[in-house]
């Protein structure tokens, strides 16, 4: 029986607190990434959730609230426990269904919107886009200058050669 209830949209704080309790409830117990969580970040949830609530108010009610940088956990997080694209496919499928749960209406449709892009962000500003992962250690995020100066390198050119 779904479909036919009246979900109230969200509204305000209270409602943004509310769902990301709810959120991180199924996180924790997720069998993919709760370990991320509790045995890589070990995160303080009393901390933690009402940053993550800041973080919505702000993308979703009220610019502004949250002023931190979120990329620089995740390439924390990263660095200890690679992040992969299955990982981030299960943090959306969780928060969507969470959303719609509870709410209907514009403001959760732009949460689920919002959270895909962001979701996109960090993977790309961790994992990258479907790259095999580099050397373990921080992530250092620069952009090179691509050589232009296309010096090839001598194959290794002993006739015959063995190892
Ligand atoms: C694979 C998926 C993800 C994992 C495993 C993950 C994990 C984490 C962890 C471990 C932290 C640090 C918490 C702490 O120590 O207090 C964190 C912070 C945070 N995450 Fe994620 N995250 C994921 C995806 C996302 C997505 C998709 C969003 C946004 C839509 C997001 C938003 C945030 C924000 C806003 C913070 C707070 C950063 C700060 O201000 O310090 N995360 N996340």
């Amino acid at each position: 029986m779904s479909g036919t209830r009246h979900l109230p949209d969200i509204r305000d704080r209270q409602d943004v607190e509310r769902l990301v309790g709810a959120f991180y409830d199924e996180v924790l117990n997720d069998p993919l990434i709760g370990r991320l969580f509790t045995d890589v970040a070990r995160v303080d949830m009393a901390t933690h959730l009402p940053v993550m609530a800041d973080f919505w108010e702000s993308a979703l009610l009220s610019p502004g609230v949250y002023r931190r940088n979120a990329l620089r956990a995740h390439r924390a997080l990263h660095a200890e426990s690679p992040l992969r694209a299955e990982h981030f496919d299960r943090w959306l499928k969780l928060w969507s269904a969470v959303v719609r749960g509870r709410h209907a209406g514009p403001v959760s449709e732009r949460a689920i919107a919002k959270a895909h892009a962001v979701a996109r962000a960090l993977l790309h500003n961790t994992a990258g886009a479907g790259r095999p992962r580099p050397e373990p250690g921080p992530v250092l995020v620069t952009i090179e200058p691509s050589a232009g100066r296309g010096h090839a390198h001598p194959a290794r050119q002993r006739p015959g050669g063995v190892g």
